[in-house]
């Protein structure tokens, strides 16, 4: 398994002082910033563009970001993240007519590509694209808003991926979204997860260099 990574979805920060936000998340201790796209049309909410993620990489955020897509059509956007100064770029297979085009447009734009699989969506979609892929992101919620309460169905479903990664022999990353606290991390690490988008759980802390760290303990107690 490859190390913890903990990613703070910036969902649930206070947008109006986004960066200095930013900054403090990165300087508790998390390893990547988690960068929710919404659309109001894949999902029922609409949130920030390649512009903002821009505005980061020019405050001087030089950490990884983590664009999750919850856009439809996704393929159009994926060119203005990249230049964006996107790292990885996960979509939804319901928003894309042709999931190995898309994984091969994002690759292609020089970033890791990322697939996410909603509540319902069926493991199998990882049948023939798995291979090219950098990261499978399970979500324990229905995507378009943060807030929302760990659905437990997940952790079946990160332990059936988790064998799959590990049968197919590649650094696959497997990364989880919705509802992950400090009281659950630990069982979401036992599961196979290990990448860990938490937003309502860190930005709503006074603390958040304490709210990491419980985090890391309870992943490596569960994991
Ligand atoms: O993708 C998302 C919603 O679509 C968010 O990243 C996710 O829900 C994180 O928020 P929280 O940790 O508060 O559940």
């Amino acid at each position: 398994m490859q190390p913890a990574v903990i990613a703070p979805s910036i969902l649930s920060a206070d947008f109006a002082r986004l960066g200095e936000e930013v900054d403090a998340v990165l300087a508790a201790g998390a390893d990547w910033v988690h960068f929710d796209v919404m659309d109001n049309h894949y999902v029922p909410n609409l949130t920030i563009g390649p512009l903002v993620c821009e505005a980061l990489r020019k405050h001087g955020v030089t950490a990884p970001i983590d664009v999750h897509l919850m856009i439809e059509p996704v393929d159009r956007i994926v060119p203005d993240f990249a230049r964006a100064g996107a790292s990885l770029i996960s979509f939804h297979p319901e928003a894309s007519r042709h999931v190995h085009r898309t994984i091969q447009l994002i690759k292609g734009e020089g970033c890791r590509a990322g697939l996410v699989l909603n509540p319902a969506t069926p493991v199998d979609v990882l049948d023939y694209v798995l291979e090219d892929l950098d990261l499978v992101l399970v979500m324990s919620v229905n995507p378009g808003f943060g807030g929302q309460a760990f659905i437990p169905s997940a952790l079946d479903k990160l332990r059936t991926v988790r064998e799959r990664i590990d049968a197919s022999g590649r650094a696959v990353r497997l990364e989880i979204d919705g509802g992950v606290k400090p009281d659950n991390i630990g069982a979401i690490a036992a599961a196979g997860a290990d990448t860990f988008v938490a937003g309502s759980a860190i930005f709503g802390h006074s603390d958040y260099a304490d709210v990491i760290a419980r985090m890391r303990r309870a992943i490596v107690a569960g994991g």
